[in-house]
């Protein structure tokens, strides 16, 4: 997976990583320079071509890491961007019921600040790690060149950071998944309490909601310093293995320069090797720990590529084949549950509805008549039984053929913050000026619409919170109505509207059902009253099948509903 982000900024990494690495060899080869200069100094030869030259390295080093710096951090954004776009694309391909599990702000904070700590994964770290194991290898090579026993001392003591760091690497990653977890969750605590602040605040909850997403914070604070620990353990043990091989060799060294098996220029070049040898020793070490960060946003990251998405296919082609040709909305036996443990809620449904006119369903709350609604916009697919469209097994439709003829208003839907033309044309956004004006003229919009300071093109809020209840229905209803379905789903959407506007709408759905099937569920009698055929369903079975003459004759639970106004009465119950 990491390799699927990077390998679009092969060359920039590799580029750049190049430049770093030139960079670090420039370095490299001062002491090199500053040996031979030390040893002219002794034979009193002239010395200025040796400075020039240490001079020029010393520069050309800087400017071309600054340069491969650049590229790199270039390429770090670029990853970066290419990893919120997969993670965009791989969200909105995602099943229904896999969302509705997950926490929006979680998944949001993947969205954000893990894709932001990739970025020290990608490029720096993986760049970082490879010039740093060169460079401390050429300079390893380099000092054992010059005196094996002094390397000898050395390495001894960078084993030791060796094994300090191997120890505190991994916690480093396990830290860093524990805080971005943290944030994950406290981010949906957030988002919880923004999506439903005034019942928050109505409730008198807000110190609760404060201690709560306190406490989040705090998990993620303590998990930050988790990980700061590991790694401030894991860089000093650079520093500390530094001097104590810098002293290390200056004692045995010495001691070697006096007996003289080595002269004092080795000795001096030595050192200053172990003085460079600090910076890739730490830029491993400040890679490794970087790299592990980057691994556990990697983690959270393919957490959300394992959640089941949708498979889509091309579809253009049978949108159109959905517009032309009209058939039976057919549903055999189906059974549903929307978890293996949980209840089932359609138990051995079956519906047969002809291609036009509108069925009504009814029953008491929990019946599963939003279920089916879900259903038949493939959210969630049956556990046995079909549901047939134009006499095929919608499990064979192309899921975006299919939802390009159905116009569905969800119970409650919501708005998206925008302008209200944003939303009309939510499901079309190629609608013209006169389709958006009669679908406003149908819902009975245009006084709203007048009254509004931008008219369509005014903001209407987050989920639509600047209009009224009976004003975001209708709005929603427009919107369904602008796709031109040959498919209406309505799931109770005169249930905040008054007599007037309720009695508008009702015209509106009767006009549609004279050239589309529409489906309804309703609470309100008068709603239902003038459906073609109502289907009573009970606890997941249809109880009974007819117009509401005929129900009111034959079907006890409908009558009672009818007689008691129930119908009217169990949404707000
Ligand atoms: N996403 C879900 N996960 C688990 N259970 C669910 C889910 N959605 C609905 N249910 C359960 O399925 C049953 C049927 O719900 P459904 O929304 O279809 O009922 P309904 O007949 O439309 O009710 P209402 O008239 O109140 O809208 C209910 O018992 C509900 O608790």
């Amino acid at each position: 997976m990491l390799a699927g982000y990077v390998r679009p900024q092969r060359r920039s990494v590799l580029f750049g990583g190049s430049l770093v690495l030139l960079g670090g060899l420039a370095a490299a080869a001062q002491p090199l320079a500053a040996k031979a200069l030390v040893d002219r100094l002794g034979t009193g030869e002239a010395i200025t071509g040796l400075l020039a030259l240490l001079v020029g390295l010393a520069l050309a080093g800087a400017v071309i890491a600054m340069v491969g710096d650049y590229v790199l951090e270039r390429a770090a954004e670029s990853v970066v961007l290419v990893a919120r776009n997969r993670l965009t694309r791989r969200l909105l391909s995602l099943r229904v019921p896999a969302v509705q599990r997950a926490e929006p702000g979680d998944l949001l904070s993947r969205f954000t600040s893990d894709t932001t700590l990739l970025r020290e994964v990608c490029t720096h770290a993986l760049v970082a790690l490879v010039t740093g194991s060169v460079t401390t290898v050429v300079m390893v090579v380099m000092m054992g060149v010059m005196d094996l026993a002094l390397l000898g001392v050395t390495l001894a003591v960078l084993l030791v950071v060796g094994l300090l760091a191997g120890a505190g690497l991994p916690m480093i990653e396990k830290a860093s998944h524990a805080a971005q977890s943290a944030i994950g969750e406290t981010g949906a605590r957030m988002e919880r309490v923004l999506g439903a602040f005034r019942t928050v605040k109505a409730a008198g909850a807000e110190a609760r909601e404060i201690a709560a997403i306190e406490r989040g914070a705090e998990d993620a604070w303590r998990a930050g310093v988790r990980s700061a620990r590991w790694e401030s353990l894991v860089h000093g043990s650079n520093t500390l293995a530094i001097q104590a091989s810098f002293l290390a060799v200056l004692g045995i060294g010495g001691a070697r320069v006096a007996t003289g098996a080595i002269s004092l220029s080795t000795l001096v070049a030595f050192l200053l090797f172990l003085f460079y040898l600090t910076e890739p020793i730490g830029q491993l070490l400040h890679a490794g720990s970087r790299l592990q960060i980057g691994l556990a946003a990697v983690r959270r990251l393919s957490e959300v590529e394992e959640m089941p998405a949708e498979q889509t296919g091309s579809g253009g082609a049978l949108a159109d084949a959905v517009g032309r040709h009209e058939g039976r909305l057919v549903f055999e036996d189906v059974r549903f549950r929307y978890g293996p443990d949980l209840p089932e809620v359609l138990r051995g449904v079956s519906v047969d509805v002809p291609a036009v006119g509108m069925t009504a369903f009814v029953g008491p709350s929990g019946a599963g008549k939003s279920t089916l609604f879900g259903l038949v916009e493939r959210f969630h697919e049956p556990d046995s039984g079909r549901i047939l469209l134009d006499g095929r097994d919608l499990a064979d439709w192309d899921l975006v053929s299919l939802r390009a003829g159905i116009g569905y208003v969800e119970q409650d839907a919501p708005l998206l913050s925008g302008t209200l033309r944003d939303n009309l044309i939510y499901g079309r956004p190629d609608a013209t000026e006169e389709e958006i004006r009669d679908a406003v003229a149908q819902t009975r919009l245009d006084t709203l619409v007048d009254r509004l300071p931008d008219g369509l093109d005014t903001a209407v809020g987050h989920r639509g919170n600047f209009l009224s209840g009976g004003e975001r229905q209708r709005v929603a209803l427009a919107r369904a109505l602008v796709r031109r379905p040959r498919l209406l789903l309505l799931d109770e959407i005169t249930s905040q509207l008054d007599a007037a506007n309720e009695m508008a709408i009702r015209d509106v759905v009767t006009t549609a059902a004279k050239t589309m099937l529409v489906l309804v569920v309703a609470h309100r009698l008068s709603t239902v009253t003038q459906a073609d055929r109502i289907v009573v369903l009970d606890n997941g079975t249809v109880r009974a099948t007819g117009t509401h003459d005929e129900l009111l004759a034959s079907d006890s639970l409908y009558a009672d509903f009818a007689a008691t106004q129930l119908l009217t009465g169990e949404r707000d119950g």
